[in-house]
C-alpha cells in the first residue's frame, strides 16, 4: 500500500510536469469570450513562439486526423464486408459521406494553420504523445453518420447547450458529442432499451461519451437532474463489454463510489438496467445491513457501486479485490474529495491500479475551487466537461427551479412551515410530493412529529434511523403513499424522486453548495421546480453566497437578505479557521538543504 501512494506521488508530479509544459487546451467560444476555465501556464510560449511550435503541431495534428481517417476507412470496410454476411449491417453512404466530413475537416485544417496556425478553437502544441494518449488511442470509433454531419451543426449544438470542453490533450478536435443514441456504439437493441423513454442524450452524456468510450479521465460538471449517472454508466458497462467474454463475472473491473447508502442503491438500479441485459453482474455495497450477501457478491461482480466505508471494511476483510477495477467513478465528487471522506476515498483508490492505467472519472454538480487540485492527483490528464453558461465554475443552481428565500424569526419557521404545507398541499395538490430539509437529525424528528401532530402524512430520513426504516421512508415517499418527507442533508444529494413539486428548507444547511444539491431535488430531467427557503438571522454567514446564487439564476433577492451582507465567507478550515491557506497538491514538495 505504501508503495502504491509513493507510485500514485511520483505519477502526479509527472503530471503537473506535464501539465506545466504543455498549456493545450480547447476553450468553446462564445460571442468572443473563453468558456474553459484554465488560464494558460507561465511557461506558455509567447505568440511568436507558438507559431512556430504550433505549426508543427498543426501538421501532426493533420496527420492525426489522416490516421484517423484511415482507421474509419479500414472499420468502415471492414463492416462493408460484415454487412455482406449480414451479421452487423452499416450504412455505406453513411461512411463516404464520413469520410469526405473528415477530409473537410481536415482541409479546413490545413487551412487555418495557413491563417493562424489554428484549428478552430483548438490550439495544438507539438510534443511526444502523453501515456493518456498511448493508452487511450482509438478504442472509441466516431458513427460514420455522426462523422458526416456538418462542423456548423456540431458547434451549434455545443453553443446552445454551454457545453464547454477543455482538454489538457486537444483530442476534442476529433470527439464530437454524440447528439444521438443511434450513435452509441451499441448494436444490441436490447442494450438501447433503457433509453427507450429518452428523446436524446442530455448535454452531459453527449459531450461525455466519446472521451469515456475513448478511455480518457473525466471531469463532468453539469447540473442536479441532468442525467449524470447515465453519462458515467454507459461507458462503464461498454468498457466491461470490450473485454473478452472469459473476463466477465470474475470479479471487480469497475467501481462506482457515492456518498450516500441511498444513493448508492439508486446508481446500482440505474447500472443494473444496462448490466443485466449484457449478462454483466453488479453488487451495492453500503453499511447498516449484514455482509454476508455483499461478501457472497463481490466474488463474480463487475461492477461495484459502494459507499466508502462499508467498501473498505471490505476490502481490508480481504473480500473486495479492486486490483483490477480499471473504471473508477466518484460521484458527487466535491463531497467524497471533502474531509469527512478524503481518506477514506484515498484507500480505496489506492487499491485500484495505478493513476494512468486506470480511468478516473468525477461526476458533480458543484465543483468548488477547494477540491480541484486534490482531484487533480487522483486523475490523468482529465478531460474538463461542464455545462452552463457558467464559464468561470462558479457555483450554479438549475435554472428551471424557482427559488424563493423568505426572512423569518427563528422563532416563526414552524408556524410558516405549516402554513406552507397548508397552501401546497391544498385541494387537487394533496397528494403533491413536498420535502422539508432540516440540518440536524433530532431535527429532523422533531419537525416530523411535528408535522404528523398536525394530520399529514409524513415520514423521516436521516442517520438516526436503521437502514431498514431509511429505506421504508424513501419508498413510501417515492411511491407516494407518505407525500412530505423530512431530511436532513443524507437525502440532499443525487437522490431522483420522480415529481418532487416542491423542497422547503426549514433550516439552512451549512454550505451553499449543499443548499444548490438540496433544491436539485426537485427540477429534474428537464421538469420545473419550485424551492422556498426559509433564512433567518442565524444563517446571515451564508447570506452572500446564497445571493449570488440567486442572481445567478435570475431569481429576485428579498431586500431582507441582502441587509445580512453580500460578502462570502472563505470557507474555514476545522483546525485552522479563516487562516487555513489552500494548498495545491499536485506539487511535489521541495527538498530544503541545511549546509
Ligand atoms: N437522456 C435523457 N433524457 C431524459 N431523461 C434522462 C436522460 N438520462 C437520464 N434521464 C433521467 O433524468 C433523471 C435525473 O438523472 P440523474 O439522477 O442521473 O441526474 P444527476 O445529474 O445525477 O443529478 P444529481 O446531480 O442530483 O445527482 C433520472 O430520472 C434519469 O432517468
Amino acid at each position: 500500500m505504501a508503495k502504491r501512494k509513493v507510485e500514485d506521488a511520483g505519477l502526479a508530479s509527472e503530471q503537473q510536469a506535464l501539465r506545466e509544459n504543455i498549456p493545450v487546451s480547447k476553450k468553446i467560444r462564445k460571442e468572443g469570450k473563453d468558456v474553459g476555465d484554465e488560464q494558460p501556464t507561465e511557461s506558455a510560449p509567447s505568440a511568436d513562439e507558438n507559431n512556430e511550435v504550433e505549426s508543427k503541431a498543426t501538421r501532426k495534428e493533420r496527420k492525426r486526423l489522416k490516421k484517423l481517417m484511415k482507421l474509419q476507412d479500414d472499420a468502415a470496410a471492414a463492416d462493408l464486408e460484415n454487412s455482406k454476411d449480414g451479421s452487423s449491417p452499416i450504412d455505406a453512404a453513411a461512411a463516404k459521406a464520413a469520410r469526405k466530413a473528415e477530409k473537410a475537416r481536415l482541409k479546413a485544417s490545413k487551412k487555418s494553420s495557413k491563417d493562424g496556425l489554428t484549428n478552430g478553437d483548438t490550439t495544438f502544441q507539438a510534443r511526444p504523445p502523453t501515456a493518456t494518449e498511448q493508452r487511450t488511442s482509438m478504442q472509441y470509433r466516431e458513427d460514420p453518420s455522426l462523422a458526416a454531419i456538418p462542423q456548423e451543426d456540431i458547434d451549434q449544438f455545443l453553443a446552445e447547450n454551454f457545453i464547454s470542453i477543455t482538454d489538457p490533450l486537444a483530442s476534442s478536435s476529433v470527439l464530437r458529442p454524440l447528439i444521438k443514441f443511434s450513435y452509441l456504439p451499441v448494436t444490441d437493441p436490447a442494450q438501447r432499451a433503457p433509453f427507450k423513454n429518452f428523446k436524446a442524450p442530455t448535454p452531459i452524456q453527449a459531450a461525455a461519451w466519446p472521451f469515456l468510450l475513448g478511455g480518457r479521465d473525466v471531469i463532468g460538471v453539469a447540473e442536479t437532474g441532468s442525467g449524470k449517472t447515465m453519462a458515467f454508466a454507459v461507458p462503464c458497462v461498454r468498457g466491461i463489454l470490450s473485454l473478452p467474454e472469459n473476463q466477465r463475472n470474475k470479479g471487480a473491473r469497475a467501481v462506482i463510489v457515492s456518498p450516500t447508502r441511498e444513493l448508492a442503491m439508486q446508481s446500482y438500479e440505474q447500472i443494473m438496467q444496462l448490466a443485466k441485459v449484457s449478462g454483466l453482474r453488479a453488487v451495492c455495497v453500503y453499511g447498516g445491513v449484514p455482509k454476508d450477501e455483499q461478501r457472497k457478491s463481490l466474488k463474480t461482480a463487475d461492477i461495484v457501486v459502494a459507499t466508502p466505508g462499508r467498501l473498505n471494511d471490505l476490502i481490508n476483510e480481504g473480500c473486495a479485490d479492486l486490483s483490477k477495477a480499471k473504471y473508477v467513478v466518484l460521484d458527487e465528487a466535491d463531497r467524497m474529495l471533502d474531509k469527512g471522506f478524503e481518506e477514506e476515498i484515498r484507500k480505496i483508490i489506492n487499491t485500484t491500479p495505478p493513476i494512468g492505467e486506470r480511468q478516473t472519472l468525477m461526476f458533480t454538480a458543484t465543483w468548488p475551487e477547494s477540491v480541484r487540485s486534490l482531484a487533480a492527483t487522483f486523475m490523468s490528464d482529465p478531460v474538463k466537461i461542464s455545462i452552463g453558461d457558467n464559464p468561470t465554475g462558479d457555483l450554479r443552481a438549475n435554472a428551471r427551479i424557482v427559488q424563493r428565500v423568505e426572512v423569518v424569526d427563528p422563532r416563526n419557521k414552524e408556524y410558516r412551515l405549516l402554513q406552507l404545507l397548508k397552501q401546497y398541499q391544498s385541494g387537487g395538490q394533496k397528494d403533491d410530493r413536498i420535502l422539508v430539509f432540516a440540518l440536524y437529525k433530532k431535527e429532523a424528528t422533531r419537525i416530523e412529529g411535528f408535522i404528523r401532530s398536525k394530520g399529514f402524512r409524513v415520514a423521516g430520513i436521516h442517520g438516526d434511523l436503521s437502514q431498514e426504516q431509511r429505506t421504508r421512508s424513501l419508498d413510501a415517499f417515492k411511491q407516494g403513499n407518505t407525500p412530505i418527507l423530512v431530511a436532513t442533508d443524507v437525502a440532499a444529494r443525487g437522490l431522483d424522486i420522480p415529481s418532487v413539486k416542491l423542497v422547503i428548507n426549514c433550516t439552512f444547511p451549512l454550505t451553499v453548495e449543499d443548499y444548490v444539491h438540496r433544491i436539485g431535488r426537485t427540477g429534474r430531467a428537464g421538469k420545473e421546480g419550485l424551492a422556498i427557503t426559509l433564512f433567518t438571522e442565524h444563517d446571515k454567514a451564508q447570506s452572500g453566497a446564497l445571493i449570488n446564487v440567486l442572481k445567478a439564476a435570475n431569481q429576485p433577492v428579498p431586500d431582507e437578505l441582502l441587509k445580512f451582507g453580500t460578502t462570502v465567507k472563505r470557507k474555514e478550515h476545522d483546525a485552522y479557521g479563516a487562516f487555513a491557506r489552500d494548498v495545491d497538491r499536485t506539487v511535489t514538495a521541495k527538498k530544503i538543504k541545511f549546509d
